[in-house]
């Protein structure tokens, strides 16, 4: 266990989530894990009292996490939030009942939908006629499954082999559910800024910087406002990822992009190609210049 002074950690709960393993996996015994109950309630815990989170990103079968993308997209993230790190981890999924139920008993399955979604070949082979329940994540499936005393044996979770294990009522019925075996999924360390000394400190990918940013042409009508590729180009940076989702604003369709950035590391045997970290600051510095002087918005969601 933690000490009392270590710092909290909040995580998309409660115990057994993938969510917590990626925290465990990345945090160990330096931090007070608490969990909340969805990815919204996890990110508005971060304070100055509670300065951690772990979110889930996006998972290489089903995508980006979108509860996670509409916190990217609030307004309280840039004052009251950072991006501090990614760590990824292989999600292995089991389908999971109460003890004593068998496949064909099963009329409808619960878990986070991002798991329903990563097994939905499977659902439609296995269990083409069940009911899908989404739940705020695949421990509370687990959770909801042994709470069902009215009908105990009709119900299934998709979630991990811990949260099956924990609970002694329930028993796995079938392991890898997954549509994919390697099957994986990114979460994002949040911080509640920007210098708040991150606990067990290791570089989250000592190979290279990287960088969130969100972007977007000035409000106005779509088809002659700036371009997503003038915006990118003006970025001049190595463009890894894009996400495009709708901004609420005054006029239709105007998007904002999460642009995920990164550029090599220097080290002792790799001076020419690569960078420091204050050379990587500047060029984001520079980056954020040249969109502003073309017109665009961008916003720094972290850098590591
Ligand atoms: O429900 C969980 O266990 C989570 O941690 C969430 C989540 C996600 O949102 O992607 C994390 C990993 C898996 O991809 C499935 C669900």
């Amino acid at each position: 266990m933690a000490p009392s002074t270590s710092p909290r950690l909040a995580y998309l709960g409660p115990e057994g989530t993938y969510t917590h393993q990626a925290a465990w996996d990345r945090f160990r015994d330096t931090v007070h894990y608490t969990p909340y109950a969805s990815i919204q309630d996890t990110f508005n815990s971060l304070s100055s009292e509670n300065p951690f989170a772990v979110i889930p990103l996006e998972n290489s079968t089903y995508g980006s996490v979108t509860e996670s993308y509409s916190v990217l997209q609030s307004r309280r993230f840039e004052k009251d939030a950072y991006v501090r790190g990614v760590t990824s981890l292989a999600i292995s999924h089991c389908l999971t009942v109460r003890k004593g139920t068998k496949m064909g008993d099963i009329k409808r399955v619960m878990s986070h939908e991002q798991a329903l979604g990563q097994c939905q070949g499977f659902l439609s082979r296995c269990l083409p006629n069940a009911e899908l329940i989404r739940t705020p994540s695949t421990a509370a499936a687990a959770q909801a499954l042994l709470n069902d005393d009215e009908r105990p044996r009709e119900s299934a979770a998709i979630c991990s082999s811990i949260c099956s294990i924990a609970f002694e009522d329930l028993e796995i019925l079938q392991e890898g559910v997954q549509d994919d075996v390697s099957n994986r999924t990114r979460f994002m360390i949040l911080a509640s800024s920007a210098s708040v000394p991150l606990p067990r400190s290791h570089e989250s990918d000592p190979s290279a910087f990287r960088g969130l940013l969100r972007l977007s042409a000035p409000q106005g009508c779509r088809d002659e406002g700036l371009s997503v590729l003038e915006l990118l180009t003006a970025l001049d940076l190595r463009v890894m990822k894009i996400d495009r989702r709708a901004k609420i604003c005054a006029s239709p369709f105007h998007d904002e992009y999460i642009v995920e950035v990164t550029k090599k590391r220097a080290d002792s045997t790799n001076l020419v190609n690569g960078i420091s970290k204050l050379t990587w600051e500047k060029e984001i510095q520079g980056a954020i210049d040249r969109v502003r002087d073309l017109g665009g918005e961008v916003c720094v969601l972290g850098l590591w």
